[in-house]
This record gives C-alpha cells, sequence and structure tokens, in this order.
C-alpha cells in the first residue's frame, strides 16, 4: 500500500551570521524547518506566513522568500507517513522566540547542522539549500 502523504510548507531561514534556524515541536525529537500544513484555501506563502507568525512571532515579509522546490522524506512524527512539502528559503533579521508548540529553537551553521537530530526531510533538501546559498555569494 502506497504511504499515506502529509503536505507541508516550509521555511529554511538563515540569519546575517549563515545560521540556519531549525525548531522542535512539544513531545517530538527531531529537529525541523518552521512551517505546517496549509488550512482550506490558502497558497503556499500565505500558509508559511501564518506558520511562521504562530511559532516564532515573525512577521515575514512574503516577497522575500524564495522557492526551493518540492521535497519528500519519511515523516518526522509519524510512522508509515511520507510528508510531501513545498520548501523556501530566504533571511532572518529579526531575534525571534519559539511560540506555540515549539519547544525548542537552534540555530546552526550551514555547515554543520548535523549536530543536532534532524528530520529527514532536513537532510534530503541540505543539497539544494547549499546549492542555492552558494549561488547567491
Ligand atoms: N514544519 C515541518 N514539518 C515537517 C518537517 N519534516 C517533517 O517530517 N514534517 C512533518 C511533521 C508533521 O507530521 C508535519 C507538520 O505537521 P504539524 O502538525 O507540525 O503542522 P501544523 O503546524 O499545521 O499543525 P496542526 O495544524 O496539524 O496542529 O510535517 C519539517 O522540516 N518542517
Amino acid at each position: 500500500m502506497a504511504p499515506s502523504i502529509i503536505r507541508v510548507v516550509a521555511a529554511c531561514l538563515l540569519d546575517d551570521q549563515n545560521q540556519l534556524l531549525l525548531v522542535r515541536k512539544r513531545n517530538t525529537q527531531l529537529f525541523m524547518m518552521p512551517g505546517g500544513k496549509p488550512e482550506v484555501g490558502e497558497d503556499n506563502l500565505m500558509a508559511l506566513t501564518r506558520e511562521l507568525k504562530e511559532e516564532l512571532d515573525w512577521e515575514c515579509d512574503p516577497q522575500t522568500l524564495k522557492p526551493l522546490g518540492q521535497f519528500s522524506a519519511p515523516a518526522a512524527n509519524e510512522a508509515d507517513m511520507t510528508v510531501v512539502a513545498d520548501v523556501f528559503w530566504g533571511r532572518i533579521d529579526q531575534t525571534v522566540f519559539p511560540q506555540a508548540e515549539i519547544e525548542q529553537l537552534e540555530r546552526v551553521p550551514l555547515g554543520n547542522i548535523d549536530r543536532l537530530p534532524l528530520a529527514p526531510l532536513q537532510q534530503v533538501l541540505m543539497p539544494a539549500l547549499l546549492a542555492a546559498y552558494a549561488s547567491e555569494q
């Protein structure tokens, strides 16, 4: 039987020291990008800016977010599910603190994110993120 799909939209956010912001949600173990499931009637950027406000209390200008692509991987927190994510990347220029269901927020250097336990999706998209980042330097 084909695995069930969870569709999410998520953001790779880099600070001014090129550290990637990763979150861990309450009662979970793995670090992942902020984001979540779109609600009915929302497009990707509407959903993502809503999630960034909920999770980080950050008012993100959607025009600053660049599409990275669509990626899929085993879901971090649900057995036998696949997460399919539309991923955007951009800069975060402000200090933020965990909100709502976010228990922990970490910033890790782009070249050293493996020091945290990562959601599979995070590992899958790293080559694309590093390539996008390099192309802008
Ligand atoms: N945001 C995000 N979710 C991920 C990543 N990797 C991964 O497997 N997921 C999975 C975990 C969850 O099964 C799902 C996100 O669901 P969620 O419950 O956090 O989304 P949500 O904020 O919309 O929550 P809710 O409305 O269902 O309460 O996607 C990732 O890097 N970022």
